[in-house]
C-alpha cells in the first residue's frame, strides 16, 4: 500500500490517496472521523483546535459500506481557510503578498532552511506544509490501515510517558483499562500524580512564553511472529517503524523496548529468552527488546516510543535575523500549541498502524480482504506448529 497527502495548512482542504488497500474492507467513516476526533485532542493545544472539526469526506474507493480495491481518496475541509482566503489565494495578489510576509524565521520550524532551499522571500510558502497540520492525513491513513488489523484481530495503542521534566510512572494495566485511562486522560497519561503535574508544567510553559516536549510510547498487540524481513535493509520493519515516527513533525528519536538502556546493560539483561509449550508454539519469558529481532517481529507486543522537541514557535520568541535586513529581530510569533505531545501520540499510533498493515499486505498479498484473512489464519496455524 501507499499513501500521499496534499495540503497547505491554512488552504481549504487536506488531501489523502490510498492505493493498494484490498477490497471488501468495512469502510467505517466514524472509525476514521474517530482517530482524527483524537488527534485534535490534549492539553496544551492552541486555539486553532477550537476552530476545527475535523472528518473525512469519502470521494472514491468505497460504495455500500466496503472498499472496491480501488484508490481511495479522502479530503477533510479546514474551517480556518475562511479567515485565510486572501493569505493564500492561488491567483497573484501582489499587495496582499507583501503586507502579509514572513521574513523572520523561527529557529526550530522548517523557515529558514525551507526559505533558502526553494528560494522564497516569504516563509509563509514554507510554514503551510511543514505545519502539522498534514499529520491530519498522515492519521486518516492509519485509521484505515486500522480497519485492515481490526479485521486481522491486531490492535494499537499508545500513550504518554514523558512531558517535560515530568515522567509518568509505570503503571501496568490489562489492555482494555489502559487504553480507556489514556484516553480519558487530558495528557494521554496512566499515572494520575503525573497527569496533574503534566498539566501545571504545561500552564507555566503558557504563561512563560514557552514550550514543551515529552515521550510518547505505542503498543501493537497481535502482530504474528516474521512481519519484515532480515534479508535486505530495506525490508527491515522495526527500521520502517522507526523512519515513521521520526517523519512525525517534531520528533526527534524513536527506541524499541528497553532502548538506550540496551547500551548500558549485559547481553544477560537484554535479550528475551525462548520457551515452548504446545498451547502456545515458541514465546518469550520477556520482551526487553520490544518485539523485533533481525527486522521481523518476534511475535509478542511492538514497544516503540518517539521523543518529540517542544514546540518551536514561542509567545516569548528567541533570537533570529530579518532575511532583507539580515538585522537582529525576534523570530516570528504564529499562533501555536505550546504542547502537542498527547495529540503527537495519536499520530504515532496511526503511523505504525500504517506501517503494520502494509508489512502484513507485503507477507501476505491480497486483493480481497478474505484472502488476507486466510493467508494469515493459515501462516498463525503454521507457526504453532512449528
Ligand atoms: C501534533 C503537532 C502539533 C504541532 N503544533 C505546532 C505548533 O502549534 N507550533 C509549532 O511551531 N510547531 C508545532 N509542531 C511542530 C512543528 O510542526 C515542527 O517542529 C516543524 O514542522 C519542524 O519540523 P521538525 O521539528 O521535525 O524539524 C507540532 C507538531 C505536532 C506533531
Ligand atoms: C493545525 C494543526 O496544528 C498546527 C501545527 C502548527 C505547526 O507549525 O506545526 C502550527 C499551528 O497552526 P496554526 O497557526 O494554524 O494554529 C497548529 O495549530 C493541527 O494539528 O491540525
Amino acid at each position: 500500500m501507499r499513501y500521499l497527502t496534499a495540503g497547505e495548512s491554512h488552504g481549504p482542504q487536506l488531501t489523502l490517496i490510498v492505493e493498494g488497500l484490498p477490497s471488501h474492507v468495512p469502510f467505517d467513516k466514524k472509525k476514521i472521523d474517530h482517530q482524527l476526533a483524537r488527534r485534535q485532542k490534549g492539553y496544551g493545544r492552541g486555539r486553532r483546535m477550537q476552530i476545527e472539526k475535523d472528518q473525512v469526506q469519502i470521494l472514491s474507493g468505497v460504495r455500500f459500506g466496503e472498499t472496491t480495491g480501488a484508490p481511495v481518496a479522502l479530503v477533510v475541509e479546514n474551517k480556518d481557510w475562511t479567515h485565510w482566503k486572501k493569505v493564500m489565494s492561488i491567483d497573484p495578489l501582489p499587495e496582499e503578498a507583501e503586507k502579509r510576509r514572513i521574513s523572520r524565521p523561527r529557529p526550530g520550524h522548517a523557515d529558514l532552511n525551507g526559505a533558502i532551499k526553494y528560494d522564497h522571500r516569504d516563509m509563509r510558502d514554507v510554514l503551510e506544509r511543514s505545519s502539522a497540520r498534514e499529520t491530519t492525513m498522515r492519521v486518516a491513513a492509519g485509521a484505515v490501515a486500522r480497519l485492515i488489523l481490526e479485521a486481522c484481530d491486531i490492535r494499537v495503542g499508545g500513550h504518554v510517558l514523558r512531558i517535560g521534566s515530568v515522567e509518568a510512572k509505570r503503571l501496568d494495566f490489562p489492555w482494555e483499562e489502559w487504553t480507556a485511562r489514556a484516553e480519558e486522560s487530558p495528557v494521554r497519561c496512566l499515572d494520575p500524580d503525573a497527569e496533574q503535574q503534566m498539566m501545571a508544567l504545561i500552564d507555566q510553559a503558557k504563561k512563560e512564553g514557552d514550550s514543551l516536549g515529552g515521550i510518547v510510547e505505542v503498543i501493537v498487540e497481535g502482530v504474528p511472529v516474521g512481519l519484515g524481513s532480515h534479508v535486505h535493509w530495506d525490508r527491515k520493519l522495526d527500521a520502517r517503524i522507526a523512519q515513521a515516527i521520526v517523519s512525525i513533525n517534531a520528533f526527534k528519536g524513536v527506541e524499541f523496548g528497553i532502548g538506550f538502556e540496551a547500551a548500558r546493560r549485559p547481553g544477560s539483561e537484554v535479550h528475551d529468552e525462548i520457551e515452548w509449550s504446545e498451547a502456545t508454539g515458541f514465546t518469550r519469558r520477556t520482551n526487553r527488546l520490544g518485539g523485533f529481532e533481525g527486522g521481523m517481529t518476534t511475535g509478542e507486543p511492538i514497544v516503540v516510543r518517539g521523543v518529540m522537541k517542544p514546540i518551536p514557535t514561542l509567545y516569548k520568541p528567541l533570537n533570529s535575523v530579518d532575511i532583507d535586513s539580515k538585522e537582529p529581530f525576534a523570530a516570528s510569533i504564529e499562533r501555536s500549541d505550546s504542547c502537542a505531545v498527547p495529540a503527537a501520540c495519536v499520530v504515532a499510533e496511526n503511523v505504525v498502524a500504517w506501517e503494520i498493515a502494509c508489512a502484513l499486505l507485503e507477507k501476505f498479498p491480497a486483493d480481497t480482504l478474505n484472502e488476507l484473512k486466510e493467508q494469515l489464519n493459515r501462516y498463525r496455524e503454521r507457526v504453532l506448529r512449528f
